[in-house]
C-alpha cells in the first residue's frame, strides 16, 4: 500500500542518495511516496532566483552595449518591454530592435539559460507577433491574458480573424515555434484566471511562468504595490515549480515582501540601471530571493 509520508530527520540522507539532485535542494519541500522497498521522489525544489532587468530604463541610444553589460553584471536574463501605445499608454520598440540586439547577447544554452530574452508583450493583439518575436530572438514570449481574451487569433500582422484569441491556444501555437511561454496578469485582474490555464493536463498548453504585474503596466520607476504579494502566495502554495515572476518597483527596498511571497524572477527596471554598481543591486536581489529557499 502506498502513501505520501513528508520524512523528517533523515530526509537530507535520503535525498543524498539520489545523485541528481542538487546540494542546494530545499529540504523542507520533499515529498515522497513510500512503500516497503522503495521510496520515490515527488517534488523537488522551489526554483532558484533569476534577476532579469528591465531594459526600458536602459540607455536606448546605446542599447545593445547595454544589454551586453547588464549579462555581464551577473543578469540572468534580460526582461524586454514592447509596448504598442493600445495595450498600455506608451511605445517602446519592435521586433526589428530586438534583432539588434540579440547580437549583443549570446543565446541561452539551456531552457531559461543566461541571457534569455524574456519578451513582455504588452500589445493589444499578441497571437499576430509570435512569429516575428520568434524570428528576432526571443526565447520566453510573455503575452497578457486581458490581451489574449480580447484579441483575435490572426496569426501575423497581415492576417485577420474574427476568432478570439484562446490563452490555452496561444501557449501551445508559441511552444510550437520552440519557445517558452508566460503569461501576466495587471493589477486588477484576478490570478483565479490563471488556474484554469495552468492546470490543463494538455502540457503543451501550459504555461512555464505566470507574470504577475506590481504596478500598472506601462512605465519603469512606478511604487511597487504590496498588494499583489496575495496572488504570489496563491500561486507558490498552488504551484511550488512555477516561475513566478513579478515585475515593477522592485528593487532592494521591496525584495523582501516579494520573495517572502514566493516569487523567484525579478523585473527591476530603475533599480539596476540606476544603480552605482548594477551587480551589486543584482546580487542582493538573488540572495534575498535564494536565501529563501
Ligand atoms: O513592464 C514594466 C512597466 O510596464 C516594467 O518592466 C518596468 O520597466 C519596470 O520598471 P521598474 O519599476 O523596475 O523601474
Amino acid at each position: 500500500m502506498f502513501r505520501v509520508e513528508q520524512q523528517s530527520l533523515s530526509r537530507r540522507q535520503l535525498l543524498q542518495s539520489f545523485t541528481e539532485i542538487s546540494s542546494t535542494a530545499n529540504y523542507d519541500n520533499i515529498f515522497f511516496i513510500q512503500d516497503a522497498k522503495k521510496i520515490t521522489l515527488l517534488s523537488t525544489m522551489a526554483p532558484a532566483a533569476v534577476i532579469a532587468p528591465s531594459i526600458l530604463s536602459a540607455d536606448f541610444g546605446s542599447l545593445g552595449k547595454e544589454c551586453s553589460d547588464t549579462i555581464g553584471h551577473g543578469a540572468d536574463w534580460l526582461h524586454v518591454d514592447i509596448m504598442d501605445g493600445h495595450f498600455v499608454p506608451n511605445i517602446t520598440f519592435g521586433a526589428p530592435v530586438v534583432t539588434k540586439i540579440r547580437s549583443h547577447v549570446d543565446r541561452p544554452k539551456e531552457a531559461f539559460g543566461k541571457g534569455t530574452f524574456d519578451c513582455h508583450m504588452m500589445i493589444a493583439e499578441p497571437k499576430k507577433w509570435v512569429k516575428e518575436f520568434q524570428k528576432a530572438g526571443c526565447d520566453l514570449y510573455c503575452f497578457h491574458y486581458e490581451a489574449a481574451i480580447n484579441s483575435t487569433a490572426a496569426e501575423s500582422p497581415e492576417a485577420t480573424s474574427d476568432e478570439k484569441t484562446n490563452p490555452k491556444e496561444l501557449v501551445k501555437y508559441i511552444h510550437s515555434l520552440g519557445m517558452r511561454a508566460g503569461v501576466a496578469i495587471k493589477p486588477g485582474t484576478s490570478v483565479d484566471v490563471l488556474f484554469d490555464i495552468l492546470d490543463n493536463p494538455d502540457k503543451d498548453a501550459v504555461p512555464d511562468m505566470a507574470l504577475v504585474m506590481t504596478v500598472e503596466p506601462g512605465f519603469g520607476g512606478q511604487k511597487f504595490m504590496p498588494e499583489m504579494m496575495p496572488k504570489v502566495q496563491e500561486l507558490r502554495k498552488r504551484y511550488p515549480e512555477l516561475n513566478i515572476e513579478v515585475d515593477g518597483g522592485l528593487s532592494e527596498k521591496t525584495i523582501d515582501t516579494a520573495a517572502d511571497a514566493g516569487a523567484n524572477v525579478i523585473v527591476a527596471g530603475s533599480a539596476v540601471f540606476g544603480a552605482q554598481s548594477p551587480a551589486d543591486v543584482i546580487a542582493k536581489l538573488r540572495e534575498a530571493v535564494n536565501s529563501r529557499r
